[in-house]
C-alpha cells in the first residue's frame, strides 16, 4: 500500500483547517473525505491481498490521522461492527453481512454504552424481547436512561447497528446479546419507524466521529437478526447458552489489544512534533558571549522528550506481543479452547489502562513542552492529546479495568498460596519476593518492579482479607481496598511493560547494526531507569534499595540524556511520519515552524479582511459613547 498515492488524491486533505469549519460543516466535510479515502483504499487495498487485517488497520489509522485532525464517522464501521460481525455472527450471518459491511454497501456502528450505563454491561437496559408467535426480536428503551448514547457514527452516519441489549424469552432475562439492527432506510436514510435517532453534541474531541444516541419503541426485528455465534434463540424460543457469557465481549478485548499500538502511534506523533521543534526553537542565553541554544539543550526538555520517544517503542513492543498473545487465544477460542481466555483479559485490562494513561500524560507534557506555540491547534498537539485522552475513558474506563486485572491477580494469588501452579505473565508471581542484593543492573531493576508487584498483590490480599476477618462483605471489602487493588494491578503491568520491553529488544538486538542496537537499547536503558526513579518510593519499600543507589540511578538518567541527545532528531525521524500525517506546524520535516505558523495564521477567516464588521456595529459607537 502506498502512503504517497493515497494522500496525493486530490480533495482528501483540507486547504481550510478543519477547527475553522462550523460543527455541521466538519461533520459534512468529514463524510465527503471518507468517502473519497474509502474508494482511494479500496482500489489500493485490492492490490495487496496478502496484507493482513492487523497491518490494513494500522495503515487506515495512520493515515486517516493525516486526512482527520479529529477522526473519521466510519471509525466505528471498521474497528467494531466488521469485528463483531466477524467474533459474533454464525457462518451464515458473517457470510451475508461480511460481504455487505465490507464493500460498505451498509455502514454501521457499535452501540453498547446507554445514557445510563457504559461500565456496567450487565446493567444495560435496552429489551430485546423474543416473540415466538411471529419469531421476532421487540427492540425497547423502556426509559432514558436506557438510550444507547456514545457510539461513533450513530447519529447521522449508519444504517445499520449491532445493538447490545437484554434478551427477554417468556418473561426471563437471559443476559446481553448482540443484534444486528438496521436504523435507517437504505433508499431514503430515513429513521425507521420506532427508532429514535440524534447527534450528542460536541465533545473535547472526536468532533467528526458523528457519536449518536438511540432509542426504540417496540420495534421488530426477525429472529435471524440476533448474532448467534456463541448463544442462540431457537425458533420455539428456547435459549441455548454459549460455553462462556464473556465471549459476548469478545470485540472490546479486540479493540483493547489494537489500543496499546494506537498510543504508540499518537505518542510518537506527539514526540516527533514537540523533538523537532526542540531542535529549531532557541531560547534564552546561559552564556553571556554566547548563541542561544536550541531548547533540546536543555537537560529539562530531554527530561519531558526522551522518555516519550523511549515509551512508543516500548508500548509498541508490547503491543505486537500482546497481539500475538490475542492471535493464539483467538485461535483457541475457534476450536472451543477457552483455558487462556482469562489471562488475555487480565493482560488487555492492564495494558490498555497504562498505556493511555502514560501517553496521555506524554503527549499533554510535548504540548507544553513547546510553550505557547504548543498551545496552537496548528500544532496538532490539542488534537492529538484530545483524542488519546478519549481512550482512557472509552473501551473500559481505565480504572474499572485495572480493577479487573486486580480481580485475576487476587485470584491467582490466593491459588498460589493454596498450592496452584500459576501461568503465563503471572508465573513471576511464584518467585522470590525479596531483592537480595541492588545492582542496578537492568534486568535487575526490572526484577525489583517483579518484586513490588509480587509485595503489592500479596500485601492487598492480606488487606482484603483482614477487612472480611472485621466483618465486611467480600464486595465491601474489596470497594475499601480498591486504592490498594488498582495500584496492584498497576505494578503488575509495569513489571509486564519493562520485561517485555526489553526482552522483545533482546530478540531483535542481534539483527541490528552495532550502532543501532547501542542507541534503540539506550532507550530501554532510559526507559527502565526513569521509571525505578518515578517509582523510587516502592524501590525504597520493597527493592532494598539505598540513598547511594538512588544517587547513582539519578546520574546514570542524566548520561542517558546526555547519550541519546545526538541521535534524537533521528529516533523521531526513524518513525517516519510524512508531514501530511503529523499535520503540524511546529513538527514538519523541514524546520520552517515559523513560516508555518504565519502561513497558518493567514487561513484563519478573520484575517480575511483588514476591518470586521463589528468596528463599525459595535466597537466605533462604543468608543465614541454612543452605545
Ligand atoms: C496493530 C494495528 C493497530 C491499528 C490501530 C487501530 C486503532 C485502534 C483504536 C480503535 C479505536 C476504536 C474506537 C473505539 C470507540 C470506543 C468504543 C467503545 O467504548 S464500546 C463500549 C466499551 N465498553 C466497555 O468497555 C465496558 C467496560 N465494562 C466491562 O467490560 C464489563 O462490564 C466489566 C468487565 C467491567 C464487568 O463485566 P461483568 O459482566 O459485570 O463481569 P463480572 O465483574 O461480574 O465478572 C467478571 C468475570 O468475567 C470475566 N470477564 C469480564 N470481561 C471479560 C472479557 N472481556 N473476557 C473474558 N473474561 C471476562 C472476569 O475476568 C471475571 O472472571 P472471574 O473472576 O469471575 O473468573
Ligand atoms: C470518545 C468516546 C467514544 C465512545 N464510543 C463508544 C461507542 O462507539 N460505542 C459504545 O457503546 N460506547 C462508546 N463510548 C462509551 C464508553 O465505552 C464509556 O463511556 C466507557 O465504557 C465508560 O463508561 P461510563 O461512561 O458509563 O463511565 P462510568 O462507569 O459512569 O464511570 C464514571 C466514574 O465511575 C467510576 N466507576 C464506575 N464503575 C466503577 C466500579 N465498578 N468500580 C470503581 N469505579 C467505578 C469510573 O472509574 C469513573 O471514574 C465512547 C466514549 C467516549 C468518551
Amino acid at each position: 500500500m502506498d502512503e504517497q498515492k493515497v494522500l496525493s488524491i486530490k480533495g482528501l486533505l483540507d486547504d481550510t483547517p478543519e477547527e475553522y469549519l462550523s460543527h455541521k460543516e466538519k461533520y459534512e466535510n468529514s463524510i465527503r473525505k471518507s468517502v473519497l479515502f474509502y474508494k482511494t483504499l479500496h482500489s489500493t487495498e485490492d492490490e495487496n491481498m496478502s496484507v493482513d487485517e492487523k497491518t490494513k488497520l494500522n495503515f487506515r489509522n495512520i493515515v486517516t490521522s493525516a486526512i482527520f485532525k479529529d477522526n473519521s464517522p466510519f471509525m466505528l464501521h471498521n474497528s467494531m461492527f466488521i469485528p463483531t460481525i466477524m467474533g459474533q455472527g454464525t457462518d451464515e450471518q458473517r457470510e451475508y453481512w461480511m460481504k455487505r459491511a465490507k464493500n460498505m454497501e451498509i455502514i454501521g456502528t457499535y452501540a453498547q454504552t446507554e445514557l445510563g450505563h457504559g461500565t456496567f454491561i450487565r446493567g444495560l437496559e435496552t429489551q430485546a424481547t423474543y416473540d415466538p408467535d411471529t419469531e421476532e426480536f421487540v427492540l425497547h428503551s423502556p426509559v432514558l436512561s436506557s438510550y444507547k448514547w456514545w457510539p461513533g457514527g450513530l447519529a447521522h452516519t449508519a444504517n445499520y447497528c449491532i445493538v447490545m441489549a437484554r434478551l427477554y424469552i417468556k418473561g426471563k432475562s437471559h443476559g446481553i446479546h448482540p443484534f444486528m439492527v438496521q436504523i435507517r432506510d437504505e433508499e431514503t436514510h430515513m429513521p425507521l419507524p420506532g427508532i429514535k435517532l440524534g447527534e450528542i453534541g460536541a465533545k473535547l474531541g472526536f468532533n467528526t466521529v458523528n457519536n449518536g444516541f438511540l432509542g426504540f419503541e417496540n420495534h421488530r426485528i426477525s429472529r435471524d437478526r440476533m448474532l448467534m455465534k456463541n448463544a442462540q434463540v431457537l425458533k420455539d424460543g428456547t435459549f441455548v447458552a454459549g460455553s462462556n457469557s464473556k465471549l459476548t465481549y469478545g470485540t472490546m478485548v479486540y479493540v483493547r489489544v489494537l489500543i496499546v499500538s494506537n498510543m504508540a502511534n499518537m505518542l510518537a506523533k506527539a514526540v516527533t512534533i514537540a523533538l523537532r521543534y526542540s531542535a529549531i526553537r532557541r531560547q534564552s542565553q546561559p552564556k553571556p558571549d554566547e548563541p542561544e541554544p536550541q531548547i533540546l539543550d536543555y537537560v529539562t526538555q530531554q527530561h519531558k522528550l526522551f522518555i516519550a520517544i523511549a515509551s512508543s517503542h516500548a508500548f509498541y513492543m508490547n503491543a505486537m506481543w500482546l497481539w500475538e498473545i490475542y492471535y493464539s487465544v483467538s485461535l483457541q477460542l475457534a476450536s472451543g479452547k477457552l483455558d487462556n481466555l482469562p489471562e488475555l483479559h487480565a493482560l488487555a485490562c492492564c495494558l490498555k489502562p497504562l498505556s493511555t494513561i502514560d501517553a496521555t500524560a506524554m503527549i499533554e507534557k510535548c504540548r507544553l513542552a513547546c510553550g505557547g506555540h504548543g498551545y496552537m491547534l496548528s500544532a496538532n498537539l490539542a488534537q492529538t492529546y484530545g483524542l488519546a485522552t478519549a481512550a482512557y475513558t472509552y473501551e473500559g474506563e481505565n480504572t474499572v479495568l485495572l480493577l479487573q486485572a486486580a480481580r485475576s491477580l487476587v485470584k491467582a494469588w490466593v491459588g498460589h498460596v493454596k498450592g496452584r501452579p500459576l501461568k503465563g505473565t503471572m508465573a513471576y508471581l511464584a518467585g522470590d519476593s525479596t531483592v537480595k542484593a541492588w545492582d542496578g543492573s537492568i534486568d535487575g531493576i526490572i526484577q525489583s518492579f517483579k518484586v513490588v508487584a509480587i509485595r503489592k498483590i500479596s500485601s492487598v490480599v492480606k488487606i482484603l482479607q483482614d477487612y472480611e476477618k472485621s466483618g465486611l462483605s467480600p464486595e465491601d471489602a474489596w470497594n475499601k481496598a480498591s486504592v490498594f487493588l488498582t495500584a496492584a494491578s498497576e505494578a503488575h503491568g509495569r513489571a509486564v511493560l519493562l520485561s517485555v520491553y526489553k526482552s522483545e529488544m533482546d530478540k531483535r538486538a542481534a539483527v541490528l547494526s552495532p550502532p543501532l542496537r547501542k542507541v534503540l537499547l539506550q532507550l530501554v536503558d532510559l526507559y527502565v531507569t526513569y521509571w525505578a526513579l518515578e517509582k523510587v518510593g516502592d524501590m525504597l519499600l520493597y527493592a532494598s534499595i539505598t540513598d547511594k543507589d538512588v544517587d547513582e540511578l539519578q546520574r546514570r538518567y542524566i548520561e542517558l540524556l546526555a547519550a541519546i541527545r545526538p541521535n534524537a532528531v533521528g529516533l523521531v525521524d526513524a518513525f517516519d511520519f510524512r508531514d501530511e500525517i503529523l499535520n503540524s506546524t511546529l513538527g514538519a520535516y523541514d524546520g520552517r515552524a515559523y513560516e508555518r505558523l504565519m502561513e497558518e495564521a493567514m487561513k484563519s477567516p478573520l484575517n480575511a479582511e483588514p476591518v470586521n464588521q463589528t468596528f463599525h456595529k459595535y466597537l466605533k459607537p462604543f468608543m465614541r459613547g454612543k452605545l
